[in-house]
Parts: structure tokens; C-alpha cells; sequence
């Protein structure tokens, strides 16, 4: 029995195939999420990476298949807000400032406004903006407007966060501290968490589990389990297990024809 069979499955796709005019994106997806897990999706540029995610989201339909959210389909569990999505591009609302772009989903979840302030606090330090939380986000740079976004997707400590290149645009040090607080984050609320990213040792990091996908049309060729006691060794970047899992991943990319 898989994990997700023993838990109950926060996304189950069974055979999704996405066609666009002139383009097979996706074909034969099949996978299920598991409660809390954290699942990275990797492999080559244009190998439908983001447009799963975007079928989970529901932003647009599948093909062929079927997309389950917490049982539901797709479109069912979008209308629930059951999830925190940030992507690529921030997609910040230019005429509000920070602190209201983050408080944003809490606003819709009719949070109390006291509540809504203090979360916003919170997140404000997490993401080290609160000298920032009156400004606009024009007014911020690419990595900045970036840890808004994120802040904003974690705001309702959503149990299901969609994650598409969230640290892409970040210098590394910011990323390696905002790869630790999302790891805190979903530790505190238990969320599951799916996350596109180009970066092995990323995905490494931050999974239980990395899909490797294949080229166009984008299929999942290898899922490498990653030893949970990783992260809770005391220099993890550094340990000899870190390098271990990366090459696991490098040789499963390599395999199916990806040039890392
Ligand atoms: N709206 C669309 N209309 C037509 N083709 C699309 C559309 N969106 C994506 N595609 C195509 O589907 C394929 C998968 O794109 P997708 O953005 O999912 O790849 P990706 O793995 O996320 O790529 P990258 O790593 O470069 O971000 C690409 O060939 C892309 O050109």
C-alpha cells in the first residue's frame, strides 16, 4: 500500500493527458499526494511542469484523466479556496500595498481584522519586509514582490500550497532561508505541498518525494523517495547524504535524456 492509499490522498491524477493545439504537454500522468507530503516536480524546460501544476489548480482542464483535490474534483475544490498557490510571476495586486496583498486571502476567508494584522506581522518578519508593509509593489524588487507572493500564498496556512519556481528570482541566501521557513511552515500546518523547480539540490531539500518527468510530451519517469532524516542532520547542504540524494536525482534526469 503506497502512502497516500494509507492516508487518503490531498491530489490524485489518474492517466492525465494535456493537448494544446499542436502540442502534447502532458501524457499517462498518474499520481497521488499524500496528507503533509512535500513533492518537488522536475525535469527538462517545457516538459509540463507548471501546466500540472496548473491542472491541479484548475486553471485550466485536463485533456484526458482525471484531477482530484481532497476527493473533489478540480474545479470543485478551487471554488473551497483549499489552497495557497504562488507562482513564477508574483502576481501582485499593483494598487495594494504589501501588508494588504498578503492580508488579501485572509480577507476573503473573512478573518477579523485584528487577527488579520497580526498574521500579517508574522509574515511581514518571516519574509523581513515589515519596513516595507505600506509600500506598493512596484515599488519593490523582483525578489521582494517574490517573497510577497509567498507570504501571501502561506497567509490561511493553507493545507494544499502550490508552488511554481516560488524562489527562482531570490539570491541564494534568501532562498536557502525561505526553503527553511516554507519547511517550518508545513511542519506547523501540516500542508501538502506540490513545487515545480529547476534546482536538484532544491528539490532535494525540500521533498519526501522528487518526480522526474521526461521530455515533451512530459511523463513521470523515475520518483525518488528522499530519506526524511536528511533534513535533521546538523549541516544538511553539506552532508555526504545530501550529495548521495542529489546524485540520485542527477542520474534519474540523465537517464531519461535530460542534458544536467
Ligand atoms: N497555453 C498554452 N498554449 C499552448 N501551448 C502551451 C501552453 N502552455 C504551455 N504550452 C506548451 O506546453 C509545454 C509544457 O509547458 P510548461 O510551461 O508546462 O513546461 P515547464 O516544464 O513548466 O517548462 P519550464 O521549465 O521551461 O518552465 C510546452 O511545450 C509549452 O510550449
Amino acid at each position: 500500500m503506497t502512502r497516500s492509499e494509507q492516508t487518503g490522498a490531498v491530489v490524485d491524477l489518474r492517466d492525465v493527458a494535456k493537448e494544446y493545439p499542436n502540442t502534447l504537454a502532458l501524457q499517462d500522468v498518474s499520481l497521488s499526494i499524500a496528507d503533509g507530503e512535500f513533492v518537488s516536480l522536475i525535469g527538462p524546460s517545457g516538459c509540463g511542469k507548471s501546466t500540472l501544476l496548473r491542472l491541479i489548480a484548475d486553471l485550466e482542464p485536463p485533456s484526458a484523466g482525471s484531477v482530484t483535490v481532497r476527493g473533489k474534483p478540480a474545479a470543485a475544490a478551487r471554488r473551497d479556496q483549499g489552497y495557497g498557490i504562488a507562482f513564477q510571476q508574483a502576481g501582485l495586486l499593483d494598487w495594494r500595498t504589501v501588508r494588504q496583498n498578503i492580508e488579501l486571502p485572509l480577507q476573503l476567508h473573512r478573518v477579523p481584522k485584528a487577527e488579520r494584522r497580526s498574521r500579517g506581522d508574522e509574515l511581514l518578519d518571516m519574509i523581513g519586509l515589515r519596513d516595507f508593509a505600506d509600500h506598493r509593489p512596484a515599488e519593490l524588487s523582483g525578489g521582494m514582490q517574490q517573497r510577497v507572493a509567498i507570504a501571501r500564498a502561506l497567509a490561511p496556512r493553507p493545507k494544499l500550497l502550490l508552488m511554481d519556481e516560488p524562489f527562482g528570482a531570490l539570491d541564494e541566501m534568501t532562498r536557502e532561508k525561505m526553503q527553511t521557513e516554507l519547511l517550518n511552515i508545513v511542519s506547523e500546518t501540516g500542508a501538502a505541498v506540490v513545487f515545480v523547480t529547476h534546482s536538484i539540490g532544491e528539490a532535494v531539500y525540500l521533498s519526501d518525494r522528487v518526480v522526474v518527468m521526461s521530455p515533451r510530451p512530459g511523463r513521470i519517469t523515475e520518483i525518488v523517495d528522499i530519506d526524511s532524516t536528511l533534513r535533521d542532520l546538523p549541516d544538511t547542504r553539506e552532508s555526504p547524504e545530501f550529495f548521495t540524494a542529489i546524485t540520485r536525482v542527477r542520474e534519474a534526469l540523465r537517464s531519461q535524456g535530460s542534458p544536467v
